[in-house]
């Protein structure tokens, strides 16, 4: 099946600044995405190219095997919600749900009516006068109802509370089970969405750390804990990322290929190891001076390999 989007060694820059360094990648048919960084890594950057709000200082972008640049064939399946939106003054939230009716083809008004319920929306409102987190609810209420085969939410929940939160992930996986589709979601709270998304793209300075399943890159990062001499003969298998000392023990973040025999050796050797959660290994890789962009060709060459 071809890519729904397909990268290749895209590249920005803002003057001085290079928002995005070669990067390069494809995504998949009706999948779920998790695109991760930390501040400032290039991620909105990302995914304006993709919706072609920005142009990019070189490289290539297809989108349904087409340029997306003012082609509205292509535009009309996308839809992008982002954090910072902003909406015409005067306007009621059942104008501005109206108005993505209209824009919309897949739109599903049964549907935006009931998450506008759960989510407490007032719908006689002004937008201009909803609080931080009404807002954040009104483009997730556009971004689900709207159904579009490829749907980038960018940080879509400033300021929604936890159980709003947990609504959006829960109607996301129910209504994507319902009606899959290509779902590209960044966001710094990982391990709120690491059972949600099935691949990562971590970047990192610009560069394209990680393109890993997500139950793939599970198994790959561990921390191995226990007598010093132990942990230091352990990890010889593996890149250490992280590692704290306490006295005669250590606990390191490791990252390899821990299938059974390397946790056999582990036994053998007293260390115990724990999977690290998406969030460790986040935090890890774009901390840790073993998994920096300067690695990320290779980096991303052996997650590849990893998961065939
Ligand atoms: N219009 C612009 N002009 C100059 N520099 C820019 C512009 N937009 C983004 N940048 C720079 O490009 C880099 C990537 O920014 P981007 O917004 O893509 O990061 P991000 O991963 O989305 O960050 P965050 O998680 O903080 O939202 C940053 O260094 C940012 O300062």
């Amino acid at each position: 099946m071809s890519p729904v989007v397909t990268v290749t060694d895209l590249t920005k820059r803002y003057g001085d600044v290079t928002a995005l360094d070669r990067v390069s990648f494809t995504l998949a048919e009706n999948r779920i995405y998790g695109l991760l960084g930390r501040n400032g890594a290039g991620k909105t950057t990302l995914m304006q190219l993709l919706t072609a709000q920005i142009f990019a200082t070189s490289g290539e972008i297809t989108v349904f095997g087409e340029h997306p640049y003012e082609n509205e064939r292509v535009l009309s399946r996308i839809s992008f919600i982002k954090e910072s939106q902003t909406y015409p003054s005067n306007l009621r939230v059942k104008h501005a749900l109206r108005a993505a009716a209209l824009v919309y083809p897949n739109w599903d008004e049964e549907y935006a009516q009931q998450l506008v319920e759960d989510l407490r929306l007032p719908l006689q409102r002004n937008v201009r006068k909803l609080s931080r987190g009404m807002l954040s609810a009104l483009g997730i209420v556009i971004g689900l109802a709207a159904r579009t085969p490829l749907t980038f939410f960018d940080e879509p929940y400033l300021g929604l509370d936890a159980v709003a939160r947990q609504i959006f992930y829960d109607r996301l996986l129910a209504d994507f089970t319902e009606q899959p589709r290509t779902i590209v979601l960044s966001t710094h709270l990982i391990d709120e969405v690491s059972d949600l998304i099935e691949h990562v793209l971590l970047i990192d300075q610009g560069r394209l750390l990680l393109d890993s399943e997500t139950d793939a890159l599970r198994g790959q990062v561990v921390t191995a804990s226990g007598p010093v001499a132990a942990v230091d003969e352990f990890v010889r298998n593996g890149t250490e990322l992280h590692r704290v000392r306490l006295g005669g023990t250590a606990r390191a973040t490791v990252r390899g290929d821990f299938g059974a025999a390397e946790h056999e050796r582990a036994r053998a050797l007293g260390v115990d190891l724990v999977a690290s959660s998406l969030q460790d290994i986040v935090v890890r890789l774009t901390t840790s001076s073993n998994g920096p962009a300067a690695d990320a060709g290779s980096a991303v060459a052996a997650d590849k390999e990893a998961v065939r």
